[in-house]
């Protein structure tokens, strides 16, 4: 037995995951002390877990790392938060293969474990992630409950009954909770390891940015293209936004299901799409779009969520490797006539992108701004500013 299996046992366990249909984990606890409840699905990228932590659109989700050694660079406050939101409107909780170990990075601010407390982020390891993930992809993404209990003291009853009684991401309008409150600005460029963070001196275009719960690296890859930001959340209306005088809009990524979130932004949006300015959807911003022009999304079973996924730009041929973080999709079968699917998954053929005809509209299902994950889709946003250039912009 290895010093990890040691921990699956009843009388040495300091943490659990237990899923609603009643199957439990045991391993050591760790991060912050307490129970989460979630909606467990497993990532396999192998770099950029602070990055995946913090992504807003984790929020309500409890993320399982497929590679075996998360935590080892430990954390860095300088270029590795993704959201600018509190601590627990990110990922709730997380598992890994083996412990913790003591950071190695001359880069590291503190060590892994203390940064998970701090955000309030419950963590497990020394647990079978390859069974956990092979009940995923048979049964799909599951409500579970996690705890970090270092007196050994866990309820598992109370806590298979705490996944039960969620009520899931299905109709859940999370981009409500992690958007911003009030608007800002973003000048701030992509950082490199010689100069920190660029900033955009001379914008060549401004755009209202619509947060559903923004990745800050999708702000640094525009102001990189020579874009400023305005940045407001879902609640604002097209009136206000055409106020601002933009040059093209942004609809951003954010939690949740976008079939929830379009009851209380569909009217702009769609009031953005009739005005012709050009628009840029990432992720539920590309779910939204869609839903806006009359097509459906739906829930996956295991969802997309890593940093190595193949998707094809079906106008070029070309395949890019990307990151993906999403459980929800656009059904292509639904898209109304003068809409048709710009990229596709090469994993399951599940849609990655819209073109609407005679519309300057990108819209993707991936994430162009990485973060972590290769950065071949960069393009986009270098197609953006063409499409506002393209407008006399
Ligand atoms: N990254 C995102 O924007 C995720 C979009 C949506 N919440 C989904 O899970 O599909």
């Amino acid at each position: 037995m290895s010093d990890t299996e040691k921990k699956q046992d009843k009388t040495t366990a300091t943490g659990a995951i237990a899923l609603a249909d009643g199957t439990i984990f045991l391993g050591a606890g760790a991060g912050a002390e307490g129970i989460r409840v979630g909606e467990l699905c497993f990532n396999t990228a192998i770099t950029g877990y602070q990055e995946i932590l913090t992504d807003p659109s984790y929020s309500s989700q409890i993320v399982l790392f497929t590679f075996p050694h998360i935590g080892n660079v430990g954390a860095n406050a300088e270029d590795h938060e993704e959201s600018s939101a509190p601590a627990t409107d990110a990922a709730r909780g997380t598992i890994f293969r083996e412990p913790i170990t003591a950071s190695s990075n001359w880069r590291a601010g503190e060590g892994f474990d203390a940064w998970l407390a701090k955000r309030g982020i419950v963590a497990l390891s020394g647990v079978d992630t390859r069974a956990i993930t092979r009940l995923i992809r048979e049964n799909g993404m599951q409500k579970a409950a996690i705890c970090n209990k270092p007196d050994g003291n866990i309820d598992l009853d109370a806590l298979i009954e705490t996944a039960r009684s969620w009520n899931g991401l299905e109709a859940a309008d999370l981009a409500a909770v992690v958007d911003t409150d009030a608007s800002f600005e973003n000048t701030e460029q992509l950082w490199t390891t010689e100069h920190g963070y660029g900033q955009l001196e001379d914008a060549r275009y401004h755009v209202v940015l619509v947060d559903f719960g923004v990745k800050k690296n999708i702000l640094r890859n525009l102001a990189q293209v020579g874009i400023r930001a305005t940045i407001v959340n879902g609640d604002t209306s097209a009136e206000d936004i055409f106020a601002l005088k933009p040059d093209g809009v942004v609809f951003s990524n954010g939690p949740g299901d976008p079939a929830a979130t379009i009851q209380r932004s569909g009217d702009m949006i769609r009031a953005v799409i009739d005005s012709g300015l050009p628009i840029l959807g990432i992720c539920l911003g590309h779910q939204l779009l869609a839903l806006s022009l009359g097509a459906q999304t739906m829930k996956m079973a295991q969802g997309h969520h890593g940093a190595n996924h193949p998707v094809k730009d079906l106008a070029t041929g070309k395949v890019e490797i990307v990151s993906m973080n999403h459980g929800f999709t656009v059904d292509p079968k639904t898209l109304p006539d003068g809409v048709e699917e710009s990229h596709r998954s090469l994993f399951d053929g599940t849609n990655s992108g819209l073109a609407v005809k005679d519309r300057p509209i990108i819209s993707v299902q991936h994430h162009p701004e990485a973060s972590p994950g290769p950065q071949d889709s960069f393009y986009l946003f270098q197609r953006f500013a063409d499409l506002m250039a393209a407008a006399g912009k």
